[in-house]
């Protein structure tokens, strides 16, 4: 579950209570991702961390090893239908190469004519 909202703590037990196996939040909704991400796992359920086109994919980084996905924006959250954006794809292959067995989602914008771009970046291989 993608939760783009403002107070992502508030949704952990609900959505745990109706079945929920993943809980994806947004970094930018809190203000003390440890105890969010401790919340999400007390109750059952996987870890996504969401950043938006402005967040730098460095200030997602501390939290990649107790996470289970990384959402990368491709469009600022509000509305369906925008373009997609593909200067986030340098975070997409940072996050890659820096955490080979992370999963790693992209939300906004993908289609026929920009899902190859995500293909490529995302089979990027780490160097050994
Ligand atoms: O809420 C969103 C962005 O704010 C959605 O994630 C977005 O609407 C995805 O839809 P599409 O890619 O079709 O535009």
């Amino acid at each position: 579950m993608h939760m783009m909202v403002s107070k992502p703590e508030q949704w952990v037990k609900p959505i745990a209570v109706a079945g929920g196996n993943q809980y994806t939040f947004h970094l930018e909704a809190t203000n003390n991702a440890g105890a969010l991400i401790k919340d999400i796992r007390e109750n059952g359920m996987k870890v996504g961390l969401a950043i938006k086109p402005g967040t730098s994919v460095e200030e997602l980084a501390p939290w990649a090893n107790q996470i289970d996905m990384a959402l990368v924006m491709t469009v600022e959250p509000g509305f369906g239908g925008q373009t997609f954006m593909d200067d986030m794809m340098p975070k997409v292959q940072w996050l890659r190469t820096q955490f080979p067995s992370l999963d790693i989602e992209v939300d906004g914008g993908v289609g026929p004519d920009t899902i190859h771009k995500c293909v490529e970046v995302l089979k990027t291989q780490p160097h050994s």
